[in-house]
């Protein structure tokens, strides 16, 4: 279990990005909110939003307009010490390249957000013995397989014990079985540990994994839908592509 559970809210959010002269208005008013101990996965077009959702989320972005609220405390409100140390001890980023460091090896990835300490290394192995990965303890990320060096990008999200796990495209560069591996670990920290889990993805066989899948068109929530009402991926993608169509979007 996780040491707390946190809902998470996105209230009205607004964030313009400014280039020279013009604008870009990357999130238009997007309101989620989100239960602790929930799986979300967020979808929509390359260029909706979906990526700067999960650093708003994370407090990684600031926003124009809106709140991101978490435990009902307002991101916006605190500063750059607070955040920092907020994201440390509340929030796991995981991310499509895995971004470990080359030079150290997997276990030493792992300790890298957190304070060095007498309860460290009994965390780290519980970790590595919890994703399958203690026989590849001391191996540099060059040396492990994508799915291996995403678990390892996990083990690293999870050593402080966040209650949030955000994650964009997780499985982007992982084959077909290596991402639904990682799919069942992330629903498996939600179902097993209350942690709550938002990812981003283009895949309906990763988004069948969630408990809501939230669609983003334009910057703005098009609409959502559960996966547990649909039979397989294919169907999941059938709705998805459906809210798309001009029927549903005129009958919103
Ligand atoms: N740092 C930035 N500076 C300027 N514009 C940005 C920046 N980051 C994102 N954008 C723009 O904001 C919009 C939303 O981008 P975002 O990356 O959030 O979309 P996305 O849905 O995650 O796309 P993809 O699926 O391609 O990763 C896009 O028009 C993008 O070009």
């Amino acid at each position: 279990m996780s040491s707390e559970c946190l809902p998470l809210e996105v209230n009205g959010v607004v964030k313009r990005y400014r280039q020279g002269s013009s604008v870009i208005e990357a999130l238009r008013g997007v309101q989620l909110t989100i239960r602790p101990g929930q799986f979300i996965a967020i979808m929509g077009a390359s260029g909706s939003g979906k990526s700067t959702l999960l650093h708003v989320m994370a407090g990684l972005t600031d926003v124009d307009a809106g709140q991101v609220l978490v435990d009902g405390r307002d991101l916006g409100n605190l500063s750059d010490a607070q955040l920092t140390s907020f994201r440390r001890d509340h929030i796991g980023l995981v991310f499509q390249a895995f971004n470990l460091i080359p030079a150290l090896s997997a276990e030493d990835n792992i300790r890298l957000p957190a304070i060095d300490g007498p309860e460290l290394s009994p965390k780290v192995n519980a970790l590595l013995d919890r994703l399958g990965m203690s026989e590849r303890r001391t191996h540099k990320p060059g040396a492990l397989s994508g799915g291996e060096q995403q678990r390892i990008a996990i083990a690293r999200a999870l050593i402080c014990d966040p209650a949030v796990v955000l994650a964009d495209e997780p499985t982007g560069s992982l084959d077909s079985v290596s991402g639904q591996e990682i799919c069942q670990l992330l629903r498996e920290l939600c179902d097993e540990q209350g942690r709550t889990i938002v990812i981003v993805t283009h895949e309906p066989h990763v988004a069948m994994w969630a408990d809501r899948v939230v669609v983003l068109k334009d910057g703005a929530n098009l609409t959502e839908f559960a996966p547990s009402g649909k039979r397989d991926a294919q169907e999941l993608a059938l709705s998805y592509q459906s809210a798309f169509s001009p029927v549903a979007e005129a009958s919103r």
